[in-house]
């Protein structure tokens, strides 16, 4: 049977040979690396009406007590509006949290040849390498990433030969940690599209069972952040992400007739955003959030994203009690697998 890191490997785009810049060498912004003219390319073109904003700006997306007695509206409404929310009161330990943080930063300041044993192997869904959405871009990010679907101890074997036992516990427990929120707050969800747990068991019990991913983000100093991106613009493929940003700002949201707006960390908070299959879910009522991630001169930062979804063979469509469906309903599995091909037009392509 299909499992989420088959069906994440199985990108029609080759990125395997695209292997993270040793950024400890460079001192100055290579071109590979320089994205300016492109951004502003892809930006003037398409969306003419966005500026950049100062990364000093007040983000103003919701923050949600989880405990608060209206808790399902504050997160529907949130949905509806932004697509994103910040959480607190959301049971995480933040020792845990802390943990998988420093964690992640002993993996990504190993040396670069050490890390490369550990590179998802073509085909892969797990492992070190570069950004999955790579191949669409023609410039390369200042960023490398680490997903782990389930089990670590392969791949952190190649790293730490005789002591890996404690990174993977620490991701183990917090993805298990994650997949347990994820489920609560796809529950308040689905309790404010008035579905309650019963109905939707009969028509799509997969929501029940999820599956989940976790990527560790770094985005090191950069020598020239203007002109570079951490992450390009692109919107979460699955129903949910919640992430945790550690203290340095780079993740923008971008707002229609606003332009890309900062998400600076809350302490204490997590982020949850909508992905394309709550998006496809609510029959287009959640916007699925396009967002990216922009690197520091000074800071290293360290993000840390658990992605959220169904099993990849069940079938995934506008809920049954949703009037005149948008989207036709089709497998998760083929969902990923028009992503990997498509990217951000994979939407429009199962438009009815
Ligand atoms: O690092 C961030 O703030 C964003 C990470 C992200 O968008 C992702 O991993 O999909
Ligand atoms: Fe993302």
């Amino acid at each position: 049977m299909a499992t989420l890191s088959k069906v994440i490997g199985d990108s029609a785009l080759d990125h395997q040979h695209i292997i993270p810049l040793d950024f400890d060498s460079v001192h100055e912004l290579p071109d590979s690396h320089a994205w300016s003219d492109h951004v502003n390319d892809l930006y003037s073109k398409k969306y003419t009406h966005l500026k950049h904003v100062p990364m000093n700006e007040e983000s103003c997306v919701p923050i949600i007590d989880l405990s608060a007695p209206n808790v399902v509206e504050l997160v529907g409404n949130a949905c509806e509006t932004w697509g994103m929310f910040h959480v607190i009161n959301h049971g995480v330990s933040s020792i845990l949290i802390d943990d998988v943080v420093s964690h992640a930063r002993q993996l990504f300041t190993l040396p670069t040849q050490q890390k490369l044993k550990a590179q998802r192997a073509p085909g892969g869904g797990t492992g070190y390498g570069v950004a999955r959405i790579s191949p669409f871009f023609s410039k390369l990010m200042w960023h490398e990433g680490f997903t782990i679907m389930g089990s670590t101890v392969e791949h952190a074997k190649e790293l730490w030969p005789h002591d890996y036992e404690d990174f993977c516990n620490v991701m183990d427990n917090y993805q298990k940690t994650m997949k347990s929120l994820a489920h609560q707050i796809m529950l308040l969800i689905l309790k404010f599209l008035d579905i309650n747990k019963e109905e939707e068991m009969i028509s799509k019990p997969s929501i029940y069972e999820s599956e989940g991913a976790l990527q560790l983000n770094s985005y090191p100093c950069c020598p020239d952040p203007n002109r570079a991106i951490g992450l390009a613009p692109h919107t979460d493929s699955l129903l949910l992400t919640i992430l945790h940003q550690s203290e340095e700002k780079g993740l923008q949201i971008q707002q229609n007739g606003v332009g890309w707006v900062p998400v600076p960390p809350v302490s204490g908070a997590l982020v949850v955003n909508i992905g394309d299959l709550l998006h496809i879910l609510s029959n287009g009522r959640f916007p699925t959030v396009y967002h990216r991630a922009v690197p520091s001169q000074d800071r290293h930062r360290i993000s840390v994203a658990y992605f959220y979804g169904p099993p990849v063979e069940s079938i995934i469509g506008p809920l049954n009690k949703l009037p005149s469906p948008i989207y036709r309903s089709l497998t998760v599995k083929e969902y990923i697998s028009l992503k990997n091909k498509h990217h951000e037009k994979a939407l429009s392509l199962i438009k009815i």
